[in-house]
């Protein structure tokens, strides 16, 4: 039994530059929406979130596992964010439906662990 898909929604990924102090997209230079999911593996009880572009070369930008105690912020309606012990990700969210879609899911996903 491996993962199964928890939730996908449309969202650009960014990372958080901290040298900068200005957010960039994940991945490519430009922003591209990207499919995000939260993956749930049953057998380690574990949960990531995958996104990968929607163009054709599908590239993965991020890979992110969850760890039972992230705080997950929803800065705005459209935009969450949460640290991982090397980055800063923040989601833009295609549609509020999305959004709210993807927090209900980290949600549960958070309090599973
Ligand atoms: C304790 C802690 O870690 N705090 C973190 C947050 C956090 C809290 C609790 C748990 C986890 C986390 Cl992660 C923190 O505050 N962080 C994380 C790194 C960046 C930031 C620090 C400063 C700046 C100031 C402004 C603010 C910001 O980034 N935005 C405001 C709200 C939405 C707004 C929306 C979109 C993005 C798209 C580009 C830019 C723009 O709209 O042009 N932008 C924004 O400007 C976005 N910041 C942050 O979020």
């Amino acid at each position: 039994m491996g993962e199964s898909s928890i939730c996908q929604v449309r969202a650009t990924v960014m990372l958080y530059d901290d040298v900068h102090k200005r957010w960039v997209p994940a991945g490519s230079e430009a922003p591209s929406i990207s499919r995000v999911h939260i993956y749930h593996h049953p057998g380690a009880n574990s949960f990531r979130v995958v996104g990968r572009t929607l163009q054709a070369d599908q590239q993965v930008v991020i890979n992110c596992p969850l760890v039972k105690g992230i705080k997950y912020n929803q800065a705005t309606p459209n935009f969450h964010q949460w640290r991982d012990p090397k980055h800063v990700w923040g989601l833009n969210f295609g549609s509020l439906e999305d959004a709210a879609l993807f927090a209900h899911s980290m949600m549960h996903a958070l309090q599973a662990l």
